[in-house]
């Protein structure tokens, strides 16, 4: 056992015995503690504690190190070094993207709907997040066929008010609308989806939501929180933030289009795809250009200072050789 221990330590018990007998200052005062048992890792970083079970190889720490030291959070380096194969040096790219060789998360099944969500395009396209009932319409109005209405900090009666009224826009067009963070009013309205962070698993009742024939769109924010969001088979996955934004406070730092790359690589053949953050027309291209099927923008409509304008770009920047020849 270490004398002292810094802010910045791993500290890394062989056993679950190791791990009970372990003064419990190690758990507050390193950056986190790592307890490897036979088939399964966790790592307790603060009150949080991240459990993954599968095969590794031998080489794993290193692994660990080394994906470390490319600037991962703690658990998605762990679930790198969990995905890591020796072969993979043989490759040309030798970066994890084989999904059988990724870890599971332990401790999910309880949350899980045993129905399936009902499934959306795999080509979301332009994917427009809006905080009012009115850039619901506007957009709408504009030919935008998949939106998100975001509306935070409205008290209840008006909340049901705008939810009701933005899905009966959607349905007289057609369109699919999904509800950022309150899906029972969200399947109240009947909406086409629900969006959920990762701090909602916890408390919504994604049965409930299934049972409604609502679609279920999850945020992510790296490897973690990618395996947690796939075990719940959601109609589509968002990766964010790809760039920086100012329209939230991230807790974690822009992935860049490489990691989004990656991540696409990893999930595409599995679930629809769409990338947030910072995202607008000057970057449109190089975020396609990774693969992800959609792209959802707040400021890059909310902001704009010729909306039709801005939406005609985008739409174009998803369809470019549309209308050629005609
Ligand atoms: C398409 C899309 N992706 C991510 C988010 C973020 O959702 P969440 O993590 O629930 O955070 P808030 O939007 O509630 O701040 C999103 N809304 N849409
Ligand atoms: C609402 C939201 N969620 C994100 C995530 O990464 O989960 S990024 C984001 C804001 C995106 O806004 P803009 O297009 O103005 O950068
Ligand atoms: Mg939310």
């Amino acid at each position: 056992m270490p004398s002292s221990i810094e802010a910045h330590d791993l500290i890394i018990l062989y056993s679950t015995t190791d791990a009970a007998q372990a003064e419990s200052s190690y758990f507050s005062a390193a950056a986190g503690v790592l307890t490897v048992a036979d088939k399964t890792i966790s790592l307790q970083c603060g009150d949080k504690i991240y459990s993954l079970a599968g095969a590794r190889s031998n080489d794993w720490l290193a692994a660990f190190a080394a994906f470390l030291d490319c600037n991962f959070m703690p658990h998605d380096a762990l679930v790198l070094a969990h995905a890591w194969r020796t072969d993979n040096l043989a490759a040309n790219d030798a970066w994890p993207v084989d999904y059988d060789s990724f870890p599971r998360v332990v401790g999910l099944d309880h949350l899980r709907s045993n129905t399936p969500f009902a499934p959306c395009p795999w080509q979301l396209g332009l994917y427009p997040v809006v905080p009012n009932a009115d850039w619901v319409e506007r957009l709408l109005d504009l030919g935008v066929t998949t939106l998100q209405l975001r509306a935070k900090n409205l008290e209840h009666a008006m909340l049901q008010a705008e939810i009701k009224r933005a899905v009966q826009a959607a349905r007289q067009h057609n369109a699919q609308l999904f509800i950022n963070d309150h899906w029972q009013l969200a399947i109240e309205a009947n909406a086409y989806g629900v969006h959920l962070g990762q701090e909602d698993l916890c408390t919504a009742n994604l049965q409930t939501i299934a049972n409604a024939g609502l679609r279920l769109g999850l945020s992510t924010h790296g490897y973690y929180e990618m395996l947690v969001a796939y075990h719940f088979q959601p109609s589509y996955i968002a990766i964010g933030a790809v760039f920086p934004t100012t329209t939230k406070v991230m807790p974690t730092t822009p992935q860049g289009l490489s990691r989004l790359a990656r991540y696409v690589q990893l999930l595409k053949e599995k679930v629809p795809l769409v990338a947030i953050g910072g995202i607008d027309h000057a970057v449109l291209a190089d975020v396609l250009a990774t693969g992800v099927g959609s792209a959802a923008v707040v400021r890059a409509v909310t902001e704009a200072s010729d909306l039709r304008e801005a939406v005609v770009a985008l739409q174009q920047g998803f369809a470019p050789n549309a209308g050629l020849g005609k």
